[in-house]
């Protein structure tokens, strides 16, 4: 009998075409993803060295980060560099025979949230995108991780890639989240309590019964921002409800090669006895709408919660953010006037992050003065939100209805905020300047950004005055 194994470990070894040295291996990539902004320099170097791309059938890319989200249905990319992107990514999957959700594709959209969409992501994969938040897919057990461009040339020319091993890491978390609280409050206290390096060289496995009781659209937000943590990777056992969901997206997994699917999918968890080189406890129940103050993830507390003082390890980075931010120690974060709300993303732009959202905002109307924007993650998100009167009801409230993409999410388009400007953001970085130079980013839960929106202000969605 083998070694008990990690899930990790499991998925490394099945995917190793060659032991490198005692750290690194050769990795076969199932599934590669690409955006416009990471690819063309690699696929540049492809044809410098007139190499062809291995397998086209498993790649797959999309127009995102540049992308303007204007609602006119077609939509042209107006800065010159951006549309340069947009359009050498065509040529190169064309001349590649990859497949490409293009600009006006009615299924365009971010890749973290397109790929799983269409049952392209299932457990016991590898997939890599040139993306930090290629995270996301341990929602559904499958190994996600993001590459730098030169790898990106090396995938594409072999399917395969020089990887390094991680270290084990197991998070618990034990209970259940309380109504008001979700995905996102979890996660960002995880970060704040672990710190932005806190998962550093780990992957990390959530479970727990905490975890099990998650939505997959929920754990796809918990592993997005593992990597806020400096994680590598971030797996959930496929369960059930995991497996539920692919089937429902991949109907060519049937017959015989489903039954085969299944029994595989079924070795997919790490073994009773197996061995994590670091472990952390937390309890679901302590959970409160958590929000960041600062300019990095970790730098967030719960709602009822006051800018930290600056003080020990922490002293000039806590200064700093406080200069940037605007808020000095002892500032609750209760009540502070936002003047825009932004609700979208890889992290919160599906469709339970905007039933959520409708839910909140049912019958009440967004605050004089503050500037609301829903950026859906795809167009299949945007036409079932449309299809479900979500949209309908959005717009009625004051919020903009937007086409998908990153968007302010980093503000690569023109979906950008003045100097000075302060959001509620659904998305998963607060860094200086990443919605706009100057702006400053408050992250939290989709419900939590569709309160502030009614309130103008940081608002406890829990506390919101119940409708006469
Ligand atoms: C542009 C891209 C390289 C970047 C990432 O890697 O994550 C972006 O998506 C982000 O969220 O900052
Ligand atoms: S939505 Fe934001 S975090 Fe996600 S890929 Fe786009 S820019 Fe990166």
């Amino acid at each position: 009998m083998s070694a008990p194994a990690t899930l990790y470990r499991k998925l490394v070894d099945s995917h190793t075409v060659a032991q490198l040295d005692a750290q690194n291996v050769l990795l076969f990539c199932d599934l590669h993803l690409m955006n416009e902004y990471t690819s063309p320099q690699a696929f540049a170097g492809l044809q410098e060295q007139g190499r062809g791309v291995a397998m086209p059938g498993q790649n797959v890319a999309t127009v995102s980060h540049i992308i303007p989200t204007h609602p006119a249905r077609y939509r042209v990319i107006q800065d010159p560099a951006s549309a340069l992107q947009a359009s050498s990514l065509k040529r190169h999957c064309q001349r590649h025979d990859i497949a490409l959700f293009d600009t006006n594709d009615a299924l365009q959209g971010i890749e973290h949230i397109i790929a799983p969409e269409h049952g392209m992501v299932r457990p016991g994969m590898v997939v890599i995108c040139g993306d930090s938040h290629t995270t996301t897919y341990g929602a559904l057990g499958a190994l996600g991780f993001g590459i730098g461009t030169s790898e990106v040339e090396h995938v594409l020319a072999t399917q395969t890639l020089v990887y390094r091993l991680a270290q084990d890491m197991r998070i618990r978390v034990d209970g259940r989240l309380s109504a008001g609280t979700t995905a996102k409050d979890l996660v960002l206290m995880i970060i704040s309590r672990i710190g932005a390096q806190g998962a550093r060289g780990f992957v990390v496995e959530f479970c727990g019964e905490a975890i099990e009781a998650l939505s997959v659209e929920a754990r796809f937000t918990l592993c997005n921002m593992a990597v806020e943590a400096g994680a590598r990777g971030a797996l959930v056992a496929p369960d059930q409800k995991a497996i539920d969901y692919v089937l429902a997206r991949a109907p060519d997994i049937d017959g015989l090669e489903r039954e085969r699917a299944l029994a595989h999918w079924a070795t997919l968890r790490s073994d009773e006895c197996a061995r994590f080189d670091a472990e952390h406890c937390f309890d679901a129940t302590q959970v409160a709408p958590y929000v960041t103050w600062g300019t990095s993830p970790d730098q967030a507390v719960a709602i009822d919660g006051v800018v930290p003082g600056a003080e020990g390890a922490q002293r000039t980075s806590v200064e700093r953010a406080q200069r940037y931010t605007g808020l000095a120690s002892g500032t609750p974060l209760e009540g502070l006037p936002v003047q825009h709300v932004f609700i979208g993303s890889c992290t919160n732009g599906r469709i339970e992050d905007l039933r959520a959202v409708a839910q909140v905002v049912k019958g009440r109307h967004v605050a004089p003065g503050v500037r609301a924007m829903v950026v859906p993650g795809s167009g299949a998100v945007r036409a079932q939100a449309e299809a479900e009167g979500i949209a309908t009801l959005l717009v009625r409230a004051g919020f903009e209805w937007r086409q998908p993409g990153c968007s302010m999410c980093l503000a690569m388009n023109d979906d950008v905020l003045a100097p000075g400007a302060r959001c509620a953001s659904t998305t998963n970085r607060n860094f200086e300047g990443r919605q706009g130079r100057g702006a400053i980013t408050h992250l939290m839960s989709p419900a939590m950004a569709a309160a502030a929106a009614l309130t103008g202000r940081i608002t406890d969605v829990r506390k919101l005055e119940p409708l006469q």
